[in-house]
């Protein structure tokens, strides 16, 4: 389990709490500025709170080596800087960092599958510089995939992909879940996060405004409270679009 214990960032988050559990995929939503990345960027390991603690498998992130929490914890930022102009194979093959000393043939595979599920294929030799953004997007997931981490968290996994990639990367996120991973994912796109996340967790100014259920947590009377707009669900379960008046 990764736990958010009263998690408390000054100006940012205001004692927030979440229990996630493998095999879960979780929606964080929220109006801009809500806390949303703050909020992940605390779940990875990466932000200290000022009060508060992330556990995780009960033990609290900070008591962990930086390469333990990185085995167990791959993190997708919301505007990643790819700092060095590699190829997209050398990039993905970063994510096997963590795990210096494991087989050569086993940490080649890790990166092959994370290759086909990103559909990288005829990408795999170009420089990181002369991808499209959405490329770009797709050659850091599959970074995060070649770790082959317990859980997955990504800021926004699905702003710049296509309609054909979006569909691809939620059916891998859900396959992952499926394995007992952990998925966890800041989105705007409420109806992605109505018809695709088994939870959704709602943050407004910092503080937790809703958990529970898409249905519950994405509820029309939530959005008008914290989006301040008055919006409707259309569609059957599964496959929701959300109407705002115009
Ligand atoms: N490094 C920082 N130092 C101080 N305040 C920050 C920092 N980064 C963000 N903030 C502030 O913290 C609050 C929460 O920011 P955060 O990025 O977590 O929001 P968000 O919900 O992810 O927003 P968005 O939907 O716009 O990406 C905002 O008011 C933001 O201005």
């Amino acid at each position: 389990m990764l736990e958010a214990r009263a998690v408390t960032v000054r100006e940012r988050l205001e004692a927030v709490d979440a229990v996630l559990r493998p095999g879960e995929v979780v929606a964080i939503c929220g109006p801009n500025g809500a806390g949303k990345s703050t909020l992940l960027s605390c779940l990875a390991g990466l932000l200290a709170p000022d009060a508060g603690e992330v556990l995780l498998g009960g033990t609290s992130l900070s008591a962990l080596r930086a390469y333990e929490r990185a085995q167990a914890i791959g993190y997708l930022p919301q505007s990643p800087e790819v700092a060095w102009d590699v190829s997209v194979e050398t990039l993905v093959s970063l994510g096997r960092i963590p795990w210096r000393g494991v087989p050569r043939a086993e940490a080649q595979g890790a990166i092959e599958n994370a290759i086909a599920a990103m559909e990288l294929h005829e990408l795999r030799h170009r420089p990181v510089s002369r991808l499209s953004g959405g490329e770009k997007a797709r050659a850091l997931m599959a970074r995060v995939l070649a770790t082959r981490p317990r859980w997955l968290l990504a800021d926004e996994p699905l702003a710049n992909l296509d309609l054909a990639h979006a569909a691809t990367l939620v059916a891998m996120l859900r396959r992952q879940a499926g394995e007992g991973r952990g998925v966890v994912l800041v989105l705007h796109d409420l109806a992605a996060a109505m018809n695709h996340a088994d939870r959704v967790i709602v943050l407004d100014r910092g503080r937790l405004a809703a958990d529970g259920t898409p249905a519950q947590a994405l509820a029309e009377p939530v959005i008008e409270r914290v989006w301040h707009a008055k919006a409707r669900w259309l569609g059957e379960p599964g496959q929701q679009a959300l109407s705002l008046p115009g």
